[in-house]
């Protein structure tokens, strides 16, 4: 069954989407369909009732004139005349960067349009969310593995693997996480700018956190993905033995044990457990990829 709550999808139970009614074909651990992105015949009726939510497709910007302006970004936006040189001449003077002053944003003529053309897809972010051990990198991997079999450009941008770079100086306090999570975000955004569908699997604890990306990207660019996975199921599986830790003391401020989770309240997807059972990842990603297909993200 489909839940459609708050314009979020609620997957709960079998399938609603069903791909493997084609051939499938097994890649790694999951199996995916040789039709694995056709799934509107089966989901576009469902998904046609929801708010609509157009992809993004970036748009070129229209002839420019003389003249300056202040967006809503808190930036000024000095307009000369339009020239040939492929250069634009459309000059953002912010005053909003906390340190970073007088810069002046330089835009190029070939745009987020021209990549999806290429790619043709439509870049977004994909953002995963949950407890630790609620299935997100597994879910970010099989989903990868999915769109990537059907000829689309993804990248996957894991918590734990960003720390071990970018964000190796950051460690899990509440401003530190909020760091976290706002650099994830301005690289997702700038792989969606690419024309990629960035794939983020990060607990993100925090609402605020998630929703300043939210904001960042432009409508409904962002996907917010919850993996509803209960806390004892997380628990019980704890692969790397880290709630045992923290149960036990030796890990302080671990989420959910003795740091907050705070779940989406208006996310675009939500992924459940059906009774005890958990979906399996290859059934979760078909999930993400139907939406996907449906908002217009896997075409030009
Ligand atoms: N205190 C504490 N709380 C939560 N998680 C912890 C902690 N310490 C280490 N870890 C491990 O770090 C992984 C989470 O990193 P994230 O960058 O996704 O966390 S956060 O979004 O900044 O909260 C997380 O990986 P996942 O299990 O894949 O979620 C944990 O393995
Ligand atoms: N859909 C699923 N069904 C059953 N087990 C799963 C599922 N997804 C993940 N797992 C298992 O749960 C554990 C945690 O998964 P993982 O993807 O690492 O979670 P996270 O990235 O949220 O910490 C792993 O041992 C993984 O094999």
């Amino acid at each position: 069954m489909i839940a459609v709550g708050n314009g979020s999808l609620i997957f709960s139970s079998p399938l609603g989407c069903n791909l493997f009614e084609a051939q499938s074909t097994k890649v790694g651990f999951v199996n995916f369909p040789a039709t694995t992105l056709n799934c509107r015949r089966s989901l576009t009726s469902t998904l046609t009732n929801l708010a609509p939510i157009k992809a993004n497709g970036g748009s070129r910007m229209s002839s420019l004139k003389s003249g300056i302006e202040v967006n809503s970004n808190e930036r000024a936006i000095i307009n000369n005349s339009d020239d040939s040189s492929g250069s634009s001449v459309r000059h953002e003077i912010s005053t909003k960067g906390k340190r970073s002053t007088n810069i002046v944003w330089h835009k190029c003529s070939v745009e987020k349009i021209d990549r999806q053309e290429l790619l043709q897809q439509k870049g977004c972010v994909i953002w995963i969310t949950g407890l630790s051990g609620s299935g997100k990198s597994t879910l970010a991997c099989a989903l990868t593995r999915g769109l990537h079999s059907g000829g689309k450009l993804t990248y996957v941008l894991d918590g734990d693997n960003v720390r071990h770079g970018l964000n190796r100086d950051l460690t899990f306090k509440p401003e530190d996480r909020a760091e976290n999570i706002r650099r994830i975000g301005e690289v997702a955004k700038l792989f969606s700018d690419a024309g990629i569908i960035c794939i983020a699997s990060v607990i993100s604890p925090y609402r605020s956190d998630r929703d300043a990306i939210r904001s960042m990207l432009p409508d409904g660019d962002f996907i917010e993905v919850f993996m509803d996975t209960p806390l004892g199921v997380c628990e019980a599986r704890d692969p790397k033995g880290l709630y045992k830790l923290a149960r036990a003391g030796k890990i302080k401020g671990f989420t959910g044990v003795d740091d907050p989770y705070e779940p989406p309240l208006n996310c675009e997807i939500v992924l459940e457990q059906e009774g005890d059972k958990c979906p399996s990842p290859e059934d979760m990603a078909e999930k993400v990829i139907c939406y996907l297909d449906v908002k217009g993200y896997l075409n030009a």
